[in-house]
């Protein structure tokens, strides 16, 4: 987009800047032909405004579609030791399939393309599961298991690209996400914690919070209440009324105590982030816990954008958790096509029992 072309959506420069929250001096100096980040800030304030909408931000206009998602999986997973000691957290299956393959189906469901994951050290595995097993794969053939041959043939649509980036230390969470910068590059992207498993009801939560983002091409965070005294364990948002039904997020904090809370509305690991995050995440000192945290880069990245709040419309199961763990295997137990009424019944029974 050119500048000019920006300046003629709002009518003045002045009104530009205004909209944007910036001085009249920094528009000024922005280049004649704006890169990505500048565009994107003021297509989202012009969709914000009523001057564009969703529909006609083409050509000239065009919008980035979020295609990338970021999957950090290099931490050490200390709550699920010693099940984490040698395997990834990621890796542990409710039911019959590895929590990061949920995530990365959800990501699939939402258009995107790219999945980025951020390793660190024991991850192999994760590699692995996504990576064609040929000598499986023909013994299968051979004994002519067709439907287990299809399920692993199907973990990943082959126009699907993988790509694997090294966390050398598991710095915290927003360094975790500052290391896929050279695969972001200059685009919009989605973060997907795969602890946090959400059963999206029959649509995939990232889904809807891609189609939030095509709607205001601004920044966007999964939330959900959680109960006041577990303020603790998350990053908590304070939120005001954004116009068009939307929250747009006024504050956030990372893992505050109860009485320090501004409110019990919790991040879950479900993002939005427009690339200009990154240059945030670059200046961030290390935060609660002596980790670089993704919050506080929020936090700056609210200080230029606007950035909103999606609730989720799904059930959250917090895997990184036993008790959570635990729910979720029973929940998708009861789902599950092939034990689901036999596992039914015998949770019954067993309630009995135990009642
Ligand atoms: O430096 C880090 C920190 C965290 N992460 C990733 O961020 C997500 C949220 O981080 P968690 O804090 O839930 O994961 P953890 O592995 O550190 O678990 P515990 O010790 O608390 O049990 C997890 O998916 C983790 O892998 C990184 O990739 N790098
Ligand atoms: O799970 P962690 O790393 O403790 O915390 C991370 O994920 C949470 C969601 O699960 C967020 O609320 C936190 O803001 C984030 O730092």
């Amino acid at each position: 987009m050119r500048k000019l072309d920006a300046i003629q959506l709002f009518g003045t420069q002045s009104r530009l800047a205004a909209a944007l929250g910036l001085g009249r001096s920094a528009v000024s100096q922005w280049p004649d032909q704006l890169p990505q980040r500048h565009a994107d800030q003021v297509l989202g304030a012009a969709l914000r405004l009523g001057l564009l909408t969703a529909s006609d931000s083409k050509g000239e206009f065009a919008m980035q579609k979020v295609r990338k998602a970021v999957f950090p999986v290099a931490g050490m997973g200390t709550r699920f030791l010693p099940a984490t000691k040698a395997s990834p957290k990621e890796m542990m299956s409710v039911v019959d399939k590895p929590l990061i393959q949920y995530a990365v189906e959800e990501a699939l469901e939402a258009g995107i393309t790219e999945m980025v994951f951020i390793t660190g050290r024991n991850k192999r595995s994760i590699e692995d599961h996504f990576d064609k097993a040929y000598e499986l794969e023909n013994e299968l053939a051979a004994r002519g298991k067709r439907k287990l041959l299809d399920i692993l043939q199907s973990i990943i649509p082959k126009s699907v690209s993988c790509i694997y980036i090294r966390q050398p230390e598991a710095l915290g969470l927003g360094h975790a996400v500052l290391c896929a910068e050279p695969v972001v590059g200059d685009e919009p992207f989605a973060v997907i914690l795969a602890d946090d498993l959400i059963d999206g009801n029959g649509t995939s939560e990232m889904k809807r919070m891609v189609e939030v983002f095509g709607d205001t091409h601004c920044s966007v965070l999964g939330v959900e209440e959680v109960p006041p005294e577990d303020t603790g364990s998350y990053g908590i948002v304070e939120v005001q009324e954004g116009g068009n039904n939307r929250l747009k997020i006024s504050n956030i904090i990372e893992k505050p105590k109860p009485d320090e809370a501004p409110s019990n509305l919790a991040v879950v690991g479900r993002y939005i982030l427009t690339p200009r995050v990154f240059h945030h995440l670059q200046n961030v000192q290390p935060g609660k816990g002596g980790e670089i945290q993704l919050t506080d880069g929020i936090f700056a990245l609210m200080q230029e954008q606007h950035v909103l709040a999606h609730t989720l419309k799904g059930t959250r199961y917090d895997c990184g958790s036993k008790l959570g763990y635990l729910k979720a295997t029973m929940a998708y137990g009861l789902k599950h096509e092939e034990v689901g009424p036999e596992f039914s019944a015998y949770l019954k029974e067993f309630c009995g029992k135990v009642v």
